[in-house]
């Protein structure tokens, strides 16, 4: 594992990030396979681009650790400066997210904020919000996304939270956060909330980086399969 220390140790990003071959299959009966995956990547690399950026402005120092088992994805993050944590096994994503927690207490942070790699864009100035949402000992601040998941989930300390990434999370998290005596801050950010899943999740307003994906020849969207 290689991580590059950064000082305060007040917050880790930890970004889940799955091997691109095996990404957004919601997507496989609207998008190539080959697009699938150059889709998975750009969203990666959106997002490890913005918080590297977000990372440098005064008052944001934070770190940033990807998880994953992939090494192209382990490269990329290489690239940009972040250090990766190697997932062992096929656990998924709550096994991610769990060991870079573990991660994180065994380095002192005294809080994450998972962050998933698919977000459609990221807006500054709605990290910004979040970023400076008190984080008290013992809480949970959750972005929800438009399906009821979980985007944004912040968590102090780190390892309070067991987590439930899966349908209807956003709700499961709330719940577990109560069983497990956690306040819990509920911070609806519409940015923060689109994540991309589905085809109808193309039709919305994505990033540039996006936009321009789409418009490639190597992009073909068919009928979805009824
Ligand atoms: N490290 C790791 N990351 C994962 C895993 N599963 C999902 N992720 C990441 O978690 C974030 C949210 O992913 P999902 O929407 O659940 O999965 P996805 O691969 O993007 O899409 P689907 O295959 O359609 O579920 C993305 O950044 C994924 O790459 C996993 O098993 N391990
Ligand atoms: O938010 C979650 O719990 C998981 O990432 C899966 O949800 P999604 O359908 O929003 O990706």
């Amino acid at each position: 594992m290689k991580h590059q220390e950064k000082s305060p140790k007040d917050l880790l990003f930890i970004v889940p990030m799955k091997d691109p071959k095996r990404a957004k299959s919601r997507l496989s009966n609207v998008l190539t396979d080959g697009t699938r995956q150059r889709l998975a990547l750009t969203l990666y690399r959106q997002t490890l681009t913005f918080l590297t950026g977000l990372s440098k402005q005064a008052g944001c120092d934070f770190g940033i650790l990807v998880v994953t088992n992939s090494q192209p994805i382990t490269n990329l993050a290489s690239d940009f400066g972040v250090g990766t944590l190697q997932q062992s096994d096929e656990g998924g994503l709550n096994a991610a997210v769990a060991a870079g927690c573990d991660w994180a207490t065994a380095h002192d942070y005294r809080s994450v904020c998972i962050l998933p790699a698919d977000l459609a864009d990221h807006d500054s100035k709605e990290y910004l919000r979040l970023l400076s949402c008190a984080r008290t000992d013992r809480s949970i601040i959750i972005c929800p996304s438009q399906d009821q998941g979980t985007n944004a989930l912040m968590i102090t300390p780190p390892n309070a939270l067991p987590f439930c990434y899966g349908a209807q999370s956003f709700h499961r998290h709330l719940e577990e956060a109560e069983h497990v005596g956690l306040l819990a801050v509920i911070l609806p950010l519409e940015g923060i909330s689109h994540d991309i899943d589905s085809a109808n999740d193309l039709a919305r307003p994505v990033s540039s980086a996006i936009r321009n994906l789409l418009k490639t020849r190597s992009f073909r969207i068919q009928e979805a399969r009824s």
